[in-house]
């Protein structure tokens, strides 16, 4: 059911705040929804969606039981399938159905997340990825259209990340033209994935196959699990939830185990490596790892749904922030607005820049992606390991980044930031599973450093490197950066800082391999600096590709719009200079005195930006119904909604909670 929302004057504090802007919002909207046409469309599809939809709850999620909770979501999930499908597909395309203007409008419907988020998040696209073209067209019709609903079981209560690990087995029976799958132990289970629990009826599983009494390792399979019609688990199939979670409350992760389950020859998902009748197998693909490239696709876009979520906190902090009043600053002057403080622009505004790097990198990296997979396609795989890289660092620094700004902005809002109501604990719980899920920070991390260190000795040994790391046939053999303190300078030091950590890492494992250790030994005894190495790649590479698309989209941009977009750019330079500044006096020339000045500089930046503050998170153009928030909304009544909410506590149904006569009053009287 929609709640009716009472439509409220906008708060004088913030409407002042909107008074002072001197940019072109609108200008700055289009940059990050990458065109006017895009906006335009993006505002088209969450009109038809918000319009039709049941955007709000009468009684918030989190007051439900786990169960009303999931029925909640999943009735939720079938309007909003209806409405994508018959509606909003047609706007971007059949083929865009992850378009992120779907994600975002997705929360509008869900504080949480949907059941159905796998089905289209992941199902389709392994669908797409790794089916043969007549797999897709028997399978991709049905799952587009919502005839069946999928999930993605790779994951197992005894592995996650290490996929060659995985137990259940895939042993093909050339004389039934069949494969049996079978969980052998109970670490085997599937265990984690999104939606199988109780909604889907069919699921991508990962296990090994054997076919001829030989294992050929990990590849894909769709199972169907249920019935359609009365949805029970088909014979041999264990499946069910896996309990109360952090986050991801109002979907349903599953676990699954097979008992010897049947399924027919052509439900292995051919596209890489096939299993012929006779039970011949035969491997087409170039890369080995090309059945990993739902996993890949995911840690790509997750790079701009953190840039939604961190803007979705930005707004919600920054709003409230400009209402707030807090601590006479001279006696019996007026309480300043806590935005005022610079120790709070310092926790907000590096938010609203990180958000911004993080969307124009990942339409970027984006754009790399599409590139490498149409070579792929023409079975030119020799940019898939530095795709591997750039994706596998790019996720894990982006989520760990995100998380950690989320929470400053819930340690922005005071007491209010830990109300439920305020959404911020939604999203940070959200993000936080962001950082272990597709690949957790540091195994990505270590992944992106194996091609580091073979990048080095290329560079090292005069060879061209490939261009994410082009850096280091600049950097490879000198010692110490000069520093400038101009962006490029500052960019340039960041690139040093990476050269530097990944020659000392190189020199560690070679040392520790002289002095007789093999080399996984020495590898293992330098991962801790390997995963410091990445990060500073990833630093690297931000830096760059956000300064060199802030400018690359600003070409056309207004003066203001040019200025404030820079200024942002500008501060997230600073902030990581001055976050890293042990590194930046190791691996460059900087003094203390550069130091102070860029720190003054820094601060005289955040002063600058303090009057665009509000508008800059009004050009996120984020819907109130899209950010859930009794801080955040667009009118600034945050103590009306605060209260409002309140009132919606179950708690609040009865002046008299019946535990005070069946428990306390016989306390208070010596009778319990
Ligand atoms: C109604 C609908 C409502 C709403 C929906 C609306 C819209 C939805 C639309 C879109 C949704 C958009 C976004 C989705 C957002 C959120 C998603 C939500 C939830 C997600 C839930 C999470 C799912 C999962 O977590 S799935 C499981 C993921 N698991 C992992 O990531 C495991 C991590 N481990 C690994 O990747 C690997 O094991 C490994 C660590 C990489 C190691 O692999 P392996 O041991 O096999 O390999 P080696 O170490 O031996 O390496 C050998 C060699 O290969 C290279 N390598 C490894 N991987 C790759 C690769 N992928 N590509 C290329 N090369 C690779 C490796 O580097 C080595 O190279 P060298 O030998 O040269 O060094
Ligand atoms: C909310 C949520 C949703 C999920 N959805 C799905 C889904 O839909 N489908 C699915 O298949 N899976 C899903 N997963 C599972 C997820 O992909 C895994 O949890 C993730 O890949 C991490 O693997 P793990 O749990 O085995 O952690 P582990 O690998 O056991 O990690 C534990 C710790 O060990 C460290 N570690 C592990 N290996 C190494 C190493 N080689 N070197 C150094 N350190 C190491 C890690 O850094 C970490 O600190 C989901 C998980 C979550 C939290």
């Amino acid at each position: 059911m929609k709640a009716n929302r009472p439509k409220r004057d906008v708060h004088p504090d913030l409407a002042r705040e909107r008074l002072k802007c001197n940019f072109n919002i609108e200008e700055v909207t289009n940059i990050i929804d990458g065109g006017k046409d895009k906006t335009l469309e993006r505002k088209k599809i969450e009109d038809i969606a918000l319009n039709n939809g049941a955007c709000l709850d009468e009684i918030p999620d989190e007051c439900l039981s786990i169960k009303e909770r999931y029925e909640n979501a999943i009735r939720k999930s079938c309007i909003y399938s209806n409405i994508v499908r018959n509606e909003m597909l047609e706007i971007t395309g059949m083929e865009n159905f992850e378009s992120p203007v779907l994600r975002r409008t997705a929360d509008a419907f869900f504080k949480d997340i949907s059941p159905f988020m796998l089905h289209l998040g992941m199902f389709v696209p392994t669908l797409i990825g790794q089916s043969t073209p007549e797999q897709m067209a028997e399978w991709l019709p049905k799952a587009l259209d919502m005839k069946i609903i999928g999930a993605y079981a790779q994951t197992e209560l005894g592995h996650g990340t290490f996929i060659r690990g995985l137990e259940t087995t895939a042993t093909y029976d050339p004389d039934k033209e069949e494969f049996v799958l079978h969980s052998p132990t109970i670490t085997s289970y599937k265990w984690w994935a999104g939606g199988l629990g109780k909604t889907a009826n069919h699921c991508v599983v990962m296990a090994q196959l054997y076919t001829q009494g030989e294992c050929h390792g990990t590849h894909l399979f769709i199972v169907q699990i249920r019935d359609l019609d009365t949805h029970m688990p088909l014979p041999g199939i264990k499946v069910g939830e896996i309990g109360p979670r952090m986050g991801f409350s109002s979907a349903d992760n599953g676990f699954l185990g097979f008992n010897s389950f049947r399924i027919p020859r052509q439900n292995m998902l051919m596209k890489h490596a096939k299993v012929e009748k006779d039970g011949c197998y035969v491997k087409s693909a170039k890369h080995g790892k090309l059945t990993y490239g739902t996993m890949v696709f995911i840690r790509v876009t997750l790079v701009s749904e953190m840039s939604f979520n961190l803007s979705k906190a930005a707004t919600i902090a920054i709003r409230y922030s400009a209402v707030r009043r807090q601590t006479e600053l001279r006696p019996n002057e007026p309480e300043p607005q806590i935005l005022d403080y610079p120790t709070q622009q310092h926790k907000l505004f590096i938010c609203i820049a990180t958000a911004h790097a993080f969307q124009l990198t990942s339409k970027w990296l984006w754009d790399t992606f599409q590139a490498v997979m149409a070579d792929v396609r023409k079975g030119n795989v020799d940019a898939l390991p530095e795709l591997h890289a750039l994706s596998s660092c790019l996720k894990a620094v982006s989520t760990s980044d995100a998380l950690s700004h989320i929470e400053q902005c819930r340690f922005a809002c005071g007491g209010h930031g830990y109300m439920l109501s305020s959404n911020l604990p939604f999203i940070y719980s959200f993000v936080a599973a962001t950082r272990t899920y597709e690949g957790d920070y540091t195994v990505l991390l270590l992944q992106t450093a194996r091609f580091l260190v073979k990048a080095w000795e290329q560079a090292e040994s005069g060879n061209n490197v490939t261009p994410t790391v082009a850096y280091l046939n600049r950097t490879a053999n000198t010692k110490r950066v000069v520093w400038d303190n101009t962006h490029e300078g500052i960019i340039q030091s960041f690139q040093a800082i990476a050269a530097g950590k990944i020659g000392q890492c190189v020199r560690s494992i070679r040392d520790r391999i002289k002095s007789g250790m093999d080399y996984e030994d020495a590898w293992l005894m330098t991962t801790v600096q390997l995963v410091a190495a990445a990060e500073a790649h990833c630093r690297a590479v931000l830096v760059n590709t956000y300064w060199n698309e802030m400018i690359r989209l600003t070409k056309s941009s207004s003066a203001n719009v040019k200025t404030v977009m820079h200024q942002l750019a500008v501060l997230y330079l600073m902030y990581w200079a001055l976050e890293k500044t042990g590194d930046l006096l190791k691996y460059s020339s900087v003094s203390k005195q550069d130091l102070d000045d860029l720190q003054r500089r820094y601060e005289e930046l955040l002063a600058a930006l303090r009057p665009n503050a509000v508008s800059l998170v009004d050009a996120f153009d984020l819907r109130d119904e899209i950010l859930h928030s009794s801080l955040g909304s667009y009118d600034g009544c945050v103590y009306e909604r605060l209260m409002e909410e309140a009132q919606k506590s179950p708690l609040n149904a009865e002046p008299v909670n019946p535990s005070f006569h069946k428990y306390i009053k016989p306390l208070m009287q010596g009778k319990l």
